[in-house]
Formats: C-alpha cells, structure tokens, sequence
C-alpha cells in the first residue's frame, strides 16, 4: 500500500537474513524439544465476540517459526500498513483500484455493527428480507409450480463465484437441509452438466435460479436459455417463467431482457466480489437449502470474525497469523503451493471454493501502481477431504522433494455418530496422526531398529520421513452454520492480508479475460475450415482437426 514492493521492506529483507542463516536450526522436532511452552505459545482459541458456542482451536505450533520470527513476519503486516487497509475495506473505500470498486462482503453480514458509506449498503436488509421471504413461501409449501404443485427440486445456474459458493456451503451443511427439497449445481458449458441435470428433474417443481453477478457470463446464460427451453417445451406458456425461474445479479436490465421479472430478481452490487458473494443474493440456493435461520446464522459467524479480524491485536489476529506463515513459506521456503485438507466429509468442497477464492484473489504479478513483483504472490491452493488424501497424494506430501504446508481441519463431534461415533473417531486419530508424522518424521535409526540389519540399504533409506514438515490444524467442537461462516471468513481474511503485504489488487481478475476473447473470436471460426484465420500453427491445427469429426 505504501507503493513499494513487498522485498523492499526492511522487514523482509530481515526474514530473508534469518532464512538464510538460521534456517538449519528450524527444525521442528528441536524446536519442541526445547520449550515444553510451545503448544500453548503458538496456538490459540478462537471464540466469538457475539456467540460463545462459535468457537475453534489454531494450533500453529508445527510451524518452522520461533517467537523473534513470528515478530518479524508481524513487522512486515505493520510494514505493509495492513491495519490501515484493513479499515478503508470496513469504510468502504474503493481499494479495488483498478476497477474503481469498494470491496465490502463484510457489509453483506454487518448487523449493522460497521458504519459503512456506499450506495446499495443500506439495501442489504431489504434484500435479506427478500430471500427470507422467497426461501420460506418455496420451503413451506405456499410457492407453486404452474399446475398447482410444490417445488421439491432447485437448479442453481451460475459459474465461478455464482457456483463454488453455494455448492460449498450446501455440500458443508447437508445436516441441516430440507431433505425433500433437492439442489443441483450446473456451471459447465458442456452440455452434458445440464442435460444430465434435466433428466433429474421435473419442469412442474423445479425452480430454476439464474446466478450471475454480471448477467453476461456466457457459460451461464447459454446454460439458462437451455433450461428455459426445456421449461417451455412441458409448461408451453412463457407467463409460467415467473413461477420457476428467478435471478441473483446486479444487471437489472439483462435480467428482464432474459424474461425474468424485476420482481423475481434478487439484487446485489458491484462491490461484492463475485468469490466473495455466497453472503449475498449468490446464497439464495443455500437459504433455499438449509432455511433463512441457519443462512443467517452462517452470516453472523462470519460477522463474528470480521469483528475479530478488524478489533484484534497482529498477535491474536488468526487470519493475520494464518497470511504471515503463509508468506514465510511461499516467499522465503519457495513453497509452491498450500493445502486445505479438511478431515470432514461435509467440506469435501473446502478446497475447491478457495482455489477460486485464493487463486483468483492473489494470482497477480503486478503491484497496484504497475510494477512487477519480484517474489511469489498467491500459492497454488488445492486439497481434499481425509482420508481420501492419504490413499493418493499424502506419499509426496510426506517424502517427495516439495514443501507443502497444510491445513488440516476437523470438526470434533460430527453430524453421523454412527457406531458409536466409532467412524469419526478413526477419522480423528488419522486427522491427529497426519500432521505428527509430517513434523516429525522417522529417523534412519528408528527404520534400522524396525526392519532388523538384514534389511538392504536402499530399503531403509525408502523408509525414513524427513519430517520438518509445516501444518496448521484447526479443530472446532461441531460443523455448524455459524462456524462454517467464521471458518470462511478467516480464510478470506488471510487472503486480503496476504494481499496487501504483496502490494497487490486481490479484487480483480484480469487474468481471466484474454482466454474469453479469444474463445469469441474462434466460435465465429469453427464451422468451415477456411474461416480459420490469425493463429499459430498449433491452434489451427487443433481447430483443422476438430472439423474431420465436427457434427450439428
Ligand atoms: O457471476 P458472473 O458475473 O456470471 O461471473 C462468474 C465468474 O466469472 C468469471 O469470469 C470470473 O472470473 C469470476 O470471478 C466470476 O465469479
């Protein structure tokens, strides 16, 4: 923020120093040896300022920091004048520069707590209202198919930050949905993802949601003109449009283009970022889903953090301390990537919303005045849900030749106890294990005293884990809405710290665009081959090849 780049810190170049030479002494097992303190020293209990039961553990002591590191890393947050970007995102002041836009999910789930001055804040109440009284009257029954019939099925039609949200957050609180009522999620242009959706569904009770920010995207407008069409094909009269179709956009007038009513829209505004926009009228599937109350809930955990994350002290401040260890990692450790592995079948999805959520956010190589960073910005963000991990990718995260810091997550009791909560506790022991065997590892001569001295050399040495592996791990006593929203809410918080020490703008997303231009361009190309003009070699013969096979 202060125009320089982030290496220029005298912060920074500090860290570079202790990397350089202390980064032998930073080995974990050591480092717990010398200080029995040191769980308590580095982990904290996160509880929220509004609701007691909102609360979660971050254990961070299986970090390759000591306490002098942790000030340093801290400094740069200070250094990079974190806090006073922070607070102009809360007042609603516009730091996406680059599209001249304020960046204020935060006011989507305020309860009026943050005096935030820009236009359409003031309307989120009423929007909120509008979703409670649409998500109930479709719930209880009073919201009719044009033959008279409930809705037992929805379709949400959106892409990007108008899919991964919903799909997360529903896929996350299944324990409380309306089991009657089944949601589907069509993204894809391909259009095997709504044709194979259609055929679960039947036009009389199926609500379609149109969920696009910008009411353009093509992937979702081509995919709810299909659904329309199918729609009419059975209902025949386009006056029925209005009982099964609605829309979530700020594009009022794209919108009645399309043939949805203004009053079947749900509106929002151009300062929610679509990554960041599940809080908004993009949750009408999640309302739908699980009700207005527990939405509401959802929104107030989040809220909880935000109060957390604007009020606390660096030292306290969780998504502060989770965007300073990923920086020591990425900047100094040359970590390529971070993982998400949440050990709960319910966040199976965890990972792939903030691959969007960070990668889209911190995926940049300038800084806001234009200059090219000279070190890494955001990781390659990925994960799955445990165990699944450990039977496929844990063997490079524990002996392949990359550092990988993770995230383990869980939640301590769970939704299904079933056999006596037998399965939560073996996914438990693995959640503990993981992490353990990560920082720890297995020494040469624990291998030699376990294979015996008949065991070839090259057989021990395929034994030994390193170790001196970095993990966080958050544990959190149920996967409620309301904990949900304040585990989101840390992990775009980190992201915006991570952000602005890097000196770049995480609320655009130019990076997307010159592949959709192009995409343009070659659709009007593909009928015939000698339409096929301006590429290399290598697209067109790409593009030459398709037309042997291309069909109607
Ligand atoms: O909601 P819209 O306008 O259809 O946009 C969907 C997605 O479109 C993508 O192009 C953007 O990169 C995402 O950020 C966005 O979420």
């Amino acid at each position: 923020m202060s125009g320089k780049l982030a290496s220029e810190y005298a912060s920074w170049k500090k860290l570079q120093g202790i990397y350089d030479t202390e980064r032998s002494k930073l080995v974990l097992k050591d480092l717990f040896a010398q200080d029995p303190e040191r769980f308590s020293k580095f982990s904290k209990e996160y509880t929220s300022p509004d609701d007691p039961s909102v609360t979660f553990l971050l254990d961070y002591s299986k970090n390759l920091i000591t306490e002098p590191i942790l000030k340093d890393l801290l400094n740069l947050v200070r250094e990079a004048e974190v806090e006073t970007v922070r607070d102009k995102m809360f007042a609603g002041e516009h730091i996406n520069t680059s599209e001249d836009r304020a960046v204020l999910h935060v006011a989507l789930r305020n309860f009026d707590d943050f005096k935030i001055q820009e236009a359409g804040v003031s309307e989120v109440d009423g929007v909120l209202a509008h979703i409670k009284e649409f998500s109930d009257a479709v719930r209880s029954g009073a919201h009719k198919g044009y033959t008279g019939k409930t809705i037992n099925t929805i379709v949400n039609i959106g892409i990007g930050g108008s899919d991964l949200g919903p799909v997360m957050v529903t896929e996350a609180l299944k324990p409380y949905s309306k089991r009657d009522l089944t949601a589907h999620f069509v993204s894809n242009i391909d259009g095997t993802h709504i044709a194979e959706t259609l055929r679960l569904c039947d036009p009389e009770r199926t609500l379609f949601i149109i969920a696009s920010k910008t009411f353009t995207t093509q992937e979702t407008i081509t995919n709810a003109e299909s659904a329309r069409s199918w729609f009419l094909a059975a209902a025949k009269d386009k006056a029925h449009v209005a009982k099964h179709f609605v829309a979530l956009s700020t594009n009022t007038k794209s919108v009645t283009a399309f043939g949805i009513a203004e009053a079947n829209m749900f509106q929002f505004w151009d300062w929610v970022g679509g990554r960041y926009s599940l809080w908004s009228a993009i949750g009408l599937s999640i309302a739908l889903t699980i009700g207005y109350e527990n939405f509401e809930a959802l929104l107030k955990g989040a809220h909880g953090m935000d109060k957390h994350f604007k009020t606390a002290p660096l030292e306290e401040n969780l998504p502060v301390l989770l965007a300073v260890l990923g920086i020591w990692y990425n900047d100094f450790y040359g970590a390529q990537t971070h993982a998400l592995l949440p050990y709960d079948q319910y966040l199976h999805k965890f990972a792939d919303y903030f691959q969007q959520g960070d990668m889209e956010s911190n995926g940049k190589s300038v800084t806001k005045d234009g200059s090219r960073v000279n070190y890494q910005t955001g990781p390659i963000l990925w994960g799955a849900a445990g165990t699944n991990g450990q039977h496929s990718f844990y063997q490079l995260v524990h002996q392949g030749t990359k550092i990988i810091p993770a995230d383990f997550i869980a939640p301590a009791t769970t939704h299904n106890p079933i056999e006596n909560s037998k399965h939560h506790r073996i996914l438990l022991s693995n959640y503990f294990a993981q992490p353990e065997a990560l920082a720890f590892g297995k020494t040469e001569e624990e291998v030699r005293k376990e294979v015996g001295s008949g065991a070839s050399e090259a057989l021990v040495k395929s034994k030994v884990f390193e170790g001196n592996r970095p993990s966080n791990s958050i544990i959190f006593p149920l996967l409620t809405p309301s904990t949900l929203g304040a585990l989101i809410a840390l992990y775009e918080h980190k992201i915006f710290v991570q952000g602005v020490v890097w000196g770049i703008n995480s609320f655009d997303q130019m990076g997307v665009e010159l592949g959709k231009v192009l995409a343009k361009a070659i659709l009007a190309q593909l009928e015939k081959p000698d339409d096929v003009k301006g590429h290399d070699s290598s697209t067109t013969g790409l593009i030459h090849y398709y037309q042997k096979y291309r069909k109607e």
